[in-house]
């Protein structure tokens, strides 16, 4: 007699009650969430913080399946340069000869054998199911096998497999141990450089492979930080008087973030607004500008800060849909302007609306390579290229320029950028400075004095600036010089 379990079939009650047989098993609704997420980030060049809601939505998810999802699909996201190393010896076939989605499921799967806390036998019947359902029962059996090898090892194993030996090839090692393009490795190991902190290559990268907590900031004048540090149930942050940590749940549940009085913004960003505030005294009466203020988060905590000072924030924005955001980030609930807002509008910054010396104080927040915030756009470190810098890097400089061009003599000028890399912060600076001598540079480490050991690479002049570091500080890699014109 046949026996019915060669046949697939199903033995007389050997699974009732039990899982159903392979073949007509349901995929599992977070994986196929994430693997969505996978897709659209692969195929619409989308965001993948952007999908997710929708997506989740889409599935039904909600709290911990949401979570399972998200960490699912960010996490294969952020480490699949690491993935694509191990997956490249299981599979009998260069990696870029497998079938995209099939790539996608196999770095799921590969991402739960090594770095989440799923069985192995979990993690491959989920990834072969979710295989099955969306490509086909071949592929879910080549997926299967792969996957079976994957399992052989964990990752620190891997690691020592199929990376470069640290001690010859540093970059290398970086690049497959903590999945970044080399590229972006060399870059980072030149910004650690030029602050003095080569030997924390490692911490950096594995940094930037944590999905980063969420943190709020209580906007000045209009919620206390201790209230909304008790609304959340978060805790105060080390740096920003005005921030408070979360320890996880869905931050726009919160009345205050729903009114406007506090929004989710990342502590070194509230550092890099506060150094607008503190770079001089006063300013009753005085004019601030934001010259490149899309989508709002550091313009929305200048407006508060500007408020309570008597000054008045005007905020600019090259691309219109970007200032509506702006706009809505400097609007009360019922759509007029936040107290503290004279302007919002769209304009380039390059060349400027009002007459030079207009502003007291400016705020550059440039737009750059983000390679410091890597941590928060899981898709961002494989999209970006090394050529982005030669249009960044004259587009910084003539920002600059200009903000330097519409402050008043004696008023203040922060440079800023969510990018470590010195050819887009000092570099920049000391380009713009040397070909004018109306600037001085001023020490940002004074104008930050409660942030300890932030010190970033010297300006020409001698001057000190601030870099940030996701390891070091828990913030994205922010940098702030603070200039002032003669
Ligand atoms: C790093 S983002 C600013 C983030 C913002 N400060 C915040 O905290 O939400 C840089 C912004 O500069 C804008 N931008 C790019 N070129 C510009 C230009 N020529 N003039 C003004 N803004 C520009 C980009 O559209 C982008 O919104």
């Amino acid at each position: 007699m046949a026996d019915p379990r060669r046949r697939g079939g199903r033995p007389t009650g050997a699974r009732a009650g039990g899982r159903p047989p392979a073949a007509r098993r349901p995929a599992d609704p977070a994986r196929l969430a994430a693997y969505d997420v996978l897709r659209a980030v692969r195929v619409d060049d989308a965001y993948a913080n952007l999908v997710l809601p929708d997506v989740l939505r889409k599935h039904g998810l909600t709290g911990r399946d949401a979570g399972l999802a998200t960490e699912l699909a960010a996490g294969t996201i952020r480490r699949q340069g690491t993935y694509d190393a191990i997956l490249a010896t299981c599979v009998d076939r260069p990696l870029a000869k497998v079938e995209a989605k099939v790539l996608d499921a196999l770095r799921l799967g590969a991402h739960q054998l090594l770095s989440m806390r799923v069985p192995a036998h979990a993690a491959i019947s989920t990834t072969v199911d979710l295989v099955r359902a969306r490509i086909g029962q071949g592929p879910a059996g080549f997926a299967n096998a792969v996957l079976r090898k994957v399992a052989a090892h964990d990752l620190p194993a891997w690691v020592r497999r199929v990376a470069p030996d640290p001690g010859t090839d540093p970059v290398g090692f970086g690049s497959v141990a903590h999945s970044h393009p080399r590229w972006v490795v060399a870059a980072l190991t030149d910004a650690l450089a030029a602050a003095g902190r080569s030997d924390e290559l490692d911490a950096l990268l594995a940094a930037d492979n944590e999905a980063p907590g969420v943190t709020l900031v209580a906007r000045p004048g209009r919620i206390d930080r201790d209230a909304l540090a008790a609304q959340a149930e978060g805790e105060p942050t080390a740096y920003s008087p005005v921030g408070v940590r979360l320890p996880g749940g869905d931050p726009g549940a919160l009345p205050s973030v729903a009114a406007g009085d506090a929004g989710v913004q990342d502590e070194g960003s509230q550092l890099v607004a506060l150094a607008l505030a503190d770079a001089a005294e006063g300013g009753a009466g005085e004019r601030w500008l934001d010259l490149c203020a899309g989508p709002g988060g550091k313009a929305a905590l200048l407006a508060a800060l500007a408020a309570q000072r008597g000054a008045l924030l005007t905020a600019n924005e090259a691309q219109e849909h970007r200032t509506a955001l702006v706009r809505r980030a400097l609007s009360l609930p019922d759509g007029s302007l936040a107290p503290g807002v004279e302007d919002v509008v769209t304009g380039d910054g390059t060349a400027p609306r009002w007459e030079p010396g207009t502003f007291d104080r400016v705020l550059v927040d440039a737009p750059c390579s983000g390679l410091g915030a890597l941590r928060r756009r899981p898709e961002s470190r494989w999209r970006r290229q090394p050529s982005d810098l030669r249009t960044l890097v004259p587009l910084q400089e003539r920002l600059l320029g200009s903000a330097l061009d519409l402050v008043r003599p004696g008023g203040t000028v922060v440079y800023a950028t969510c990018s470590p890399v010195p050819a887009e912060t000092v570099s920049v600076v000391d380009t713009v400075l040397a070909g004018r001598d109306d600037v001085e540079a001023v020490d940002a480490t004074a104008v930050l004095p409660g942030v300890p050991d932030a010190a970033g690479p010297t300006l020409a002049t001698g001057a000190a600036t601030v870099q940030l570091w996701p390891h070091a500080h828990r913030t994205d890699a922010m940098f702030v010089a603070v200039l002032r014109k003669r």
